[in-house]
């Protein structure tokens, strides 16, 4: 570990990060995820979410390049206090776990944590209405996810990495998990980073939005630019100008185009008032401009990203 280089705003530096698994790769990357915002990381399925926490929290050898944790420069393998200043939720329980009740795990948990509190433990596990003298393994998959969320949140760390947090819960404690995390959020500097295919987590949480492919970042996007930039505009032709959607290719902001019927129109654009107007003075008639939904966004720039391989 090296001492302090990161800007006061970040909280986790990548600097060209790359690692390989048999056929997948991971990066090249490079980031700054900010400092007391929460950051959704999102991305299909094997997309490589669960490699980059394990990367940031030093699990992971990298080929190339480094990455800085709250000050800290991580090094593999070696001096890795800065991890009592994290909390992590992996996606998946630790099997080796499975005879230790959750009161146990906690013990263990409180001497690693300078930070812990069994107050707010006990408080937690109230909350989730879980018996901490159960062993992990006689609890239900949603139980022990709340087990694992609750000895996570104890030591209230400067910052928290949920794997997938919601994962086996059902709605109500869905609910309570995000009100705890509401009221971790509270004092305003912490950091949350979540993987998750929760939309609704997404809308709720999140300021920003790291979105993943195939192991490369395709974007970090602050959320509510993203809502308020992104829309569809259908457009419809004036026949006296023929059919074609060449002049549309050349839309401000085009991110996506697709024929709706003859001589109509859907587009994409991020950039909605020069892209309306374009299309006005280009022969097009506006019939509709709509507001993006998340999940048509994400699913655009997946497009994109894809169109180009
Ligand atoms: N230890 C490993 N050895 C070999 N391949 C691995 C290993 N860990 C992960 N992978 C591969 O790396 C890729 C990324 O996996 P990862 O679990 O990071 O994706 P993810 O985005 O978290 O996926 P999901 O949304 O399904 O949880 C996958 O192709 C996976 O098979």
């Amino acid at each position: 570990m090296t001492a302090m280089s990161l800007g006061t705003n970040t909280a986790i530096s990548l600097r060209g990060i790359k690692l390989q698994h048999d056929k997948f790769t991971l990066g090249p990357l490079h980031c700054e995820i900010p400092r007391g915002m929460v950051t959704a990381i999102v991305g299909p399925n094997g997309s490589g979410k669960s490699t980059l926490f394990r990367a940031i929290l030093g699990l992971e050898p990298l080929q190339s390049g480094e990455i800085e944790v709250l000050g800290s420069k991580i090094d593999f393998g070696e001096d890795d206090s800065y991890k009592a200043r994290i909390g992590f939720l992996a996606e998946n329980p630790h099997a080796h776990e499975n005879s230790f009740t959750a009161d146990e795990k906690a013990q263990f948990a409180s001497h690693w944590y300078p930070g812990w509190d069994w107050e707010r433990y006990r408080k937690l596990l109230r909350h989730f209405d879980v018996d901490g003298s159960v062993k992990l393994s006689k609890l239900s998959k949603g139980m022990r996810r709340k087990v694992e969320l609750a000895i996570t949140l104890a030591h209230d760390p400067e910052l928290l990495l949920l794997d997938e947090p919601s994962s086996g819960l059902d709605p109500f404690a869905w609910k309570t998990m995000l009100e705890e995390l509401q009221r971790y959020l509270e004092p305003g500097d912490r950091t949350l980073i979540l993987a998750t295919h929760i939309l609704e987590e997404i809308r709720r949480l999140a300021d920003y939005i790291l979105f993943l492919n195939r192991g490369k970042i395709l974007g970090l996007y602050e959320k509510d630019r993203l809502l308020d930039d992104w829309r569809t505009i259908v457009v419809q032709q004036h026949e006296a100008k023929g059919f074609g959607n060449e002049a549309l290719q050349r839309t401000p902001g085009l991110q996506g185009l697709a024929e709706a019927g003859p001589g109509v129109y859907r587009l994409e654009v991020n950039e909605p008032e020069q892209g309306e107007a374009y299309c006005r003075s280009n022969g097009f008639q506006v019939l509709a401009v709509q507001r993006m939904e998340l999940e048509d966004i994400l699913s655009c720039l997946i497009r994109k990203e894809e169109a180009k391989r």
